[in-house]
């Protein structure tokens, strides 16, 4: 399935960006250094910012035209979306936050355990989220974005608080849900050594320019 960007966007106060690429890599990454724009381009694609102008594409369906002045928006897209700061609904344990994920889009069962394995999230289900440490929450974030089986997945830095020695089993783990349940992952890291690891195809980010 492929993504194609070319469009533009501007904040109000003045940082714009430019976005000109296409990719039908399982995972793709977008590296750059803070603030060039990396979580800018996951919101348009997302549908939570609209381009200024020009489109996004995904396989035969266009997101995005303002020529057309079409725009679908972020609930219709399917889209599954991990934020940096992990957003679980703090009123739910960890089981009910996986089960709003996995009923919203009638999930894959066999999909949901191997990602409660991989992830070692096994024994949190009953927590609070409340109670769990930064890392924890980033490892159900992901494993909810992951049973809610989207058609696209975007993955905000997500490793960045999970302790080395599982970082390089969910970066295989995530490697292996893109190719083996075609769900495409674009994901933003500022790590070039996470990127290597996780994205066969990698696009960077300068000062708001990204580029094939
Ligand atoms: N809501 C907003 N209003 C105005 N400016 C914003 C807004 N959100 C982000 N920006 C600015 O847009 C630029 C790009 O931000 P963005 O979050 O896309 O960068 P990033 O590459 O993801 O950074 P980081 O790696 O630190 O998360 C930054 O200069 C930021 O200050």
């Amino acid at each position: 399935m492929s993504l194609s960007l070319s469009c533009s966007f501007r904040y109000p106060p003045g940082f714009s960006l430019e976005a000109e690429f296409a990719t039908d890599a399982h995972v793709t990454a977008l590296c750059g250094a803070s603030g060039s724009g990396k979580t800018t381009v996951l919101m348009l694609i997302a549908g939570l910012l609209r381009p200024r102008t020009g489109g996004i594409q995904f396989g035969d369906q266009m997101w995005a035209a303002t020529a057309k002045r079409k725009f679908v928006p972020a609930h219709e897209r399917r889209v599954g979306v991990m934020f940096q700061e992990p957003r679980l609904f703090p009123h739910y344990n960890v089981q009910q936050n996986l089960d709003y994920g996995f009923r919203r889009r009638s999930g894959d069962a066999a999909q949901r355990t191997k990602a409660i394995e991989t992830l070692e999230i096994g024994e949190l289900l009953n927590r609070s989220v409340e109670s769990l440490s930064g890392g924890q929450k980033q490892r159900v974030a992901l494993a909810r974005a992951l049973v809610s089986s989207p058609q696209l997945l975007l993955l905000d830095e997500p490793l960045t608080s999970v302790e080395p020695a599982l970082q390089e089993r969910i970066a295989d783990y995530v490697k292996r849900v893109a190719e083996q349940f075609a769900m495409p992952i674009l994901l933003v890291s500022h790590s070039p050594d996470l990127v290597e690891q996780m994205a066969e195809r990698t696009f960077w980010v300068k000062e708001g320019f990204v580029r094939a």
